[in-house]
């Protein structure tokens, strides 16, 4: 009697001094109630944040997150379910998300008593030797502040989860997988556990979290994280795979970062990932001959593929011209062009090209197709070639609202939908709609040629400071009209095509009869030279017509 006349008297003190909008949330509570401080204190320093807070989005999130956590405990009893956490940020929101959520489903079954723990939920997390030692304490240190049951697991996934699942009677694991990790691929708030994995479902509250929520979410609730994002790592796996976002790098310095809720763009947290240099500092890898590896692309063979999606240029209503305007930028930057297509606005011709394409080049451009309109496909088209589904792109919204204002209807604007887990957006000042990247695919949105320089000068710029697309050494070319006929120049071209096998040498003609034009192409201009020189000696070279470097 004398606890409940305590804890009484310390809620009534909340709800006068500290906590005016307390009475709104916790209604169902009244004197008989004993809850343990601490857990008072915690579940409802996150709400009431959340609540007070002016983001409605952010709330918007939490409330369906928190309704998932409910769904799943009224689900599966308490034994039944895990948290798989590991001192990420997203797995820190997801603690809270947790508790705020287990409050109240217990609140919600008015079972809410003296029992209550801080946080009975089964907690695994699996431990590595190459976990960042700043993790490790965090996770750790976490673990002690909040009361979580911790299982220190030190397996990988699969062998550690199978151990577990057959001692345990676990059939449901929360995660903190948010749509964008290439995990998310296809998964659903509740989703089974792949083939081939032990069976459980995995519930995902934060799974249409965007970073930015996150970041919201956690600045909001002042609640702690781990000291690694203050350094500029904004997705953190292994110290062999992760180093600080380049983008965050203090632009006088290499190696001081900002913190990781500075990252303007969300698609790019994952940038400091699978790039672990020696002492450069999160600057791009060195190889053994000092390179960086754009450097070392300097002289290798890189190509690209072109499609235009267009019904409108296959009925021969309108000309592409920005296909070959694409072919002689690319070889201005040493890409050699693969293919140049023309597809239908159809979602399966789009995929089908894009899927071929995707695969035989290093780097697919794509154009035509991308808006509002219905025969708009190309987007949905490169999803389905990569087998992703599209979902909204918070960040890209904001861009097309500043163009677009309000015109859009409805609640979601479908042309907001992006890829989901492959799509890069990259800023740049002059473009006000970022350029699309999903995978080695490049969207590009211009219709015309001027707005094409545009946006491929924007490519250009950031290239040279990111690995956007490797700039090689730019392809050359010379012309020369020819004073014989294709079928006298015949054998001497190809005599001298085994002769200079580093240069392209073709020809082509504007008429059936009269002159032929070769055109040599390569990346040394000496070479070029000798090759004409050579035709020289058969005094054939009527007149040079003209080079392009
Ligand atoms: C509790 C748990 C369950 C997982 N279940 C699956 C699964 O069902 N299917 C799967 O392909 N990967 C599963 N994974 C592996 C993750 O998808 C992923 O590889 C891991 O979180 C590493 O992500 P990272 O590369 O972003 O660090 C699971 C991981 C954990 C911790
Ligand atoms: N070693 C691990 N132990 C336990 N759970 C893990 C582990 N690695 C990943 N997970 C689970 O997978 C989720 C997704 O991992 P991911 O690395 O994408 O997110 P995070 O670590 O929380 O944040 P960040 O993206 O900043 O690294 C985690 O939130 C966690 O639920
Ligand atoms: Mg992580």
């Amino acid at each position: 009697m004398k606890h409940k006349q305590l804890v009484h008297w310390n809620f009534v003190l909340l709800v006068d001094l500290q906590f005016p909008n307390v009475s709104n949330l916790w209604l169902s509570f009244d004197d008989t109630l004993f809850i343990p401080e601490k857990a008072w204190f915690f579940n409802m320093e996150i709400d009431r944040a959340i609540r007070e807070c002016d983001d409605r989005r952010l709330q918007t999130k939490y409330k369906n997150a928190t309704y998932v956590v409910q769904r799943a405990l009224t689900l599966y009893s308490i034994e039944e379910v895990a948290f798989s956490f590991n001192g990420g940020k997203d797995s820190t929101v997801l603690l809270h998300i947790l508790r705020a959520g287990y409050f109240l489903h217990k609140k919600g079954q008015n079972s809410v008593n003296g029992d209550l723990k801080d946080f009975p939920i089964r907690t695994i997390y699996f431990e590595s030797p190459c976990a960042f030692p700043e993790i490790n304490s965090f996770t750790y240190d976490t673990a002690a502040t909040y009361g979580l049951q911790i299982d220190t697991i030190s397996l990988d996934f699969k062998s550690g989860l199978e151990a577990l699942l057959k001692e345990k009677p676990i059939r449901a694991i929360f995660l903190g997988v948010r749509i964008g990790d290439p995990t998310a691929v296809g998964q659903e708030q509740f989703s089974p556990s792949s083939p081939g994995w032990p069976p459980f479902m995995r519930v995902n509250p934060i799974l249409d979290w965007s970073y930015r929520d996150v970041w919201a979410f956690l600045l909001t609730c002042k609640v702690n994280y781990c000291s690694l994002y203050d350094q500029g790592y904004t997705s953190i796996g292994s110290i062999h795979d992760t180093v600080p976002n380049s983008l965050l790098c203090v632009s006088n310095s290499s190696y001081k970062f900002k913190p990781a809720y500075l990252l303007a763009d969300g698609r790019l947290e994952r940038a400091g990932r699978a790039k672990r240099p020696s002492s450069t500092g999160g600057q791009l890898p060195v190889d053994s001959n000092g390179l960086t590896s754009l450097d070392s692309h300097k002289n290798s063979m890189l190509t690209a593929s072109i499609i235009a999606v267009g019904d409108e240029i296959l009925f021969g209503i309108v000309e592409d011209q920005l296909g070959p305007y694409l072919c002689r930028k690319l070889h201005c930057i040493g890409w050699s062009v693969f293919k140049l297509s023309v597809v239908h606005n159809n979602i399966d011709s789009v995929a089908e090209e894009v899927e071929q394409q995707k695969s035989k080049s290093d780097m697919v451009f794509i154009y035509g197709g991308v808006g509002p309109l219905h025969s708009d496909v190309t987007i949905a088209g490169i999803a389905k070639a990569f087998g992703v589904r599209l979902a909204p792109d918070e960040e890209f919204e904001e861009y097309l609202r500043h163009i677009i204002g309000d015109q859009c209807t409805g609640d979601r604007n479908e042309m907001a939908q992006l890829p989901e887990g492959i799509t890069e957006l990259w800023h740049h000042d002059k473009l006000s709609v970022p350029l699309i990247k999903c995978q080695n695919v490049i969207i590009l949105s211009a219709t015309n040629v001027s707005e094409l320089e545009k946006q491929w000068d924007c490519c250009i710029e950031l290239a040279k400071s990111s690995d956007l697309l490797a700039l090689l050494e730019p392809y050359v070319s010379k012309h020369v009209t020819i004073n014989l006929t294709d079928v006298e120049i015949a054998q001497l071209l190809s005599e001298l095509g085994l002769e200079f096998p580093d240069l392209y040498i073709g020809c082509y003609r504007k008429a059936r009869y009269g002159s032929v034009i070769v055109s040599f192409k390569g990346k040394d201009l000496a070479r070029i030279d000798s090759a004409i020189k050579a035709l020289h000696k058969f005094q054939l070279v009527l007149k040079f017509t003209g080079g392009l470097v």
